[in-house]
């Protein structure tokens, strides 16, 4: 069986390549600070050497068949079947994934694969549209964009890396990828071990094991990629947006979220706490569409503070290997000094807990603050942490107006009693998704995902994607001489 921790190489040109970096990372286990290994760097000249392999490869790439892209692809899906197992196994130990959270991010990471094979035909098909020019024919090809410079996060690193590298493979792209490197291994090796096993040509992917104080910003300048696929933080986000839009490339931006979940006064509380309690603590929050604010209605703020208080008590909390656990570790110090910093002033400020946590190693369990106003800092903050916010609202109205009054706009929820109800009102949150009597956390590769103002730029999910990531071409052919009028 496929030893994860021996992938700690960059995978360049279809070479597993050691760094040639001075400066080595250890990958740790968040839960315990064990090192699961070792990764040399992979420097400015490695990358330079990936975007090269990766803009000689596409040209063949391109010009494949359907078939044969999806066959690669049906290959791929096969390994992640048959290695599922130890790949759960290195989720939960390299992430901090409990083993809850790490199957969900398996099975999207499958469904993300799957859904490639509706649209791998797409670059294929070409389209006649009529001329005003006598004896003109137009013709409209989809092309591959070209290369693809990938950039993923720590917090859903297999399913947010092949949320990008799937598509862009599948629709003739090649990609030069480079994961968060405290998950190294399940956010680049493993997919790059699976499309190796699957037969991809080489230089067509190309992961590359490093830290931005290695490289600088030469993933975002260098001139060979033509579009920047980015998930991460806003701050990071509004950088890559500047380095594109000056380097005229493309940019597709998943960024940070505040995502409101809002208790309208006709909702049912038990439902609604079942609900919050999921889209708040899996993954200990750290997910861009968690719920960052919980609001309210005055009727029903009582009843739902009360029982979701008690609920949250008896969530597991610890060792994420444990199949019960459901609040794991938080990934890093630098991570969890943010959020004991957030709780620190949130306390100070006077804002009233309802729930005390504590850290545990480097375990956080849940916090409850109540009464909090959505103006504080604290319900203003992307908190990616088991904190939760509970603010009352005193009408309906003021809810869904709460619930807009923040600079992110991914997701939201609304739970009521009128479905009809909850969905006008769902198109009134300036938000890219919005689940009515469900909660925040919800992605499908058939639907669009992405976010408004600061939470990102573009759409993921099939056939949004396909625009994203290939370029029409408008060709016209005179059947028969044309006519000039001077
Ligand atoms: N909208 C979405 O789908 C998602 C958004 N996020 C957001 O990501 C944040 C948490 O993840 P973090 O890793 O802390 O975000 P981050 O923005 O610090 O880092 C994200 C990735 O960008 C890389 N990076 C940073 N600067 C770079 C540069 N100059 N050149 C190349 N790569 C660079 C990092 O190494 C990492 O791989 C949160 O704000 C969260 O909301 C996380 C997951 C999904
Ligand atoms: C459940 C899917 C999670 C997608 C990544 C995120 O929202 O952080």
């Amino acid at each position: 069986m496929q030893r994860f921790e021996e992938l700690n190489k960059s995978f360049i040109n279809g070479e597993w390549v050691e760094g040639q970096s001075e400066c080595t990372s250890d990958i740790l286990n968040p839960y315990d600070n064990s090192v699961i290994t070792t990764v040399r760097l992979a420097t400015k000249k490695q990358l330079q050497e990936a975007f090269e392999a990766a803009q000689q490869a596409q040209k063949q790439w391109a010009k494949t068949t359907a078939e044969e892209r999806k066959r690669v692809i049906r290959n791929v899906i096969e390994y992640f079947t048959e290695n599922r197992e130890a790949i759960v196994s290195l989720l939960v130990r390299e992430t901090g994934s409990t083993v809850l959270k790490a199957n969900i991010e398996i099975d999207l990471t499958l469904a993300e694969l799957q859904e490639a094979l509706n649209y791998a035909d797409e670059i294929n098909k070409v389209r006649e549209v009529p001329s005003v020019v006598p004896g003109k024919i137009n013709r409209i090809y989809r092309l591959p964009i070209g290369v693809i410079a990938s950039i993923s996060p720590f917090n859903f690193p297999l399913y947010l890396s092949m949320r990008t590298i799937v598509p862009a493979i599948a629709l003739g792209n090649a990609v030069v990828h480079k994961p968060d490197l405290q998950v190294g291994l399940s956010g680049g090796s493993v997919i790059a071990k699976a499309f190796e096993e699957a037969g991809l040509p080489k230089g067509v992917l190309n992961v590359i094991l490093t830290e931005v104080a290695e490289i600088g910003d030469d993933m975002l300048t260098n001139p060979i990629p033509r579009l920047i696929s980015f998930t991460g933080s806003t701050a990071v986000g509004r950088k890559v947006g500047e380095i594109a839009g000056r380097n005229l490339k493309r940019v597709a931006l998943e960024l940070g979220g505040n995502s409101p979940f809002v208790v309208l006064s006709d909702a049912d509380v038990d439902k609604a706490v079942e609900a919050a309690v999921f889209g708040k603590f899996v993954h200990q929050g750290q997910i861009c569409m968690a719920i960052n604010r919980i609001i309210v209605h005055q009727d029903k703020y009582d009843e739902f503070v009360a029982k979701f208080v008690e609920k949250v008590k008896t969530l597991p909390c610890g060792d994420p290997s444990d199949p019960k656990t459901i609040v794991g570790p938080i990934i890093n110090e630098r991570q969890m000094q943010k959020a004991l910093q957030i709780i620190e002033e949130a306390k100070r400020e006077g804002v009233k807990v309802a729930l005390e946590g504590k850290r545990i190693g480097n375990v956080l369990t849940p916090y409850v603050f109540v009464d909090v106003d959505n103006a504080s800092k604290l319900a203003q903050t992307e908190l990616f942490a088991p904190i939760a916010s509970i603010i009352k609202a005193r009408t309906d109205e003021e809810a869904i107006a709460m619930a807009n009054d923040t600079e992110y706009g991914l997701s939201a929820a609304i739970f009521t009693s009128d479905i009809e109800k909850g969905e006008k009102l769902a198109l009134e949150i300036d938000s890219g998704m919005t689940h009515v009597n469900d909660q925040t956390v919800n992605c499908e590769p058939n639907t669009p995902f992405g976010g408004n103002k600061c939470s990102g730029v573009g759409r993921f999910g099939n056939p949004w994607i396909v625009e994203e990531f290939t370029i029409p071409k408008w060709v016209s052919v005179q059947k028969q001489s044309r006519e000039y009028p001077i």
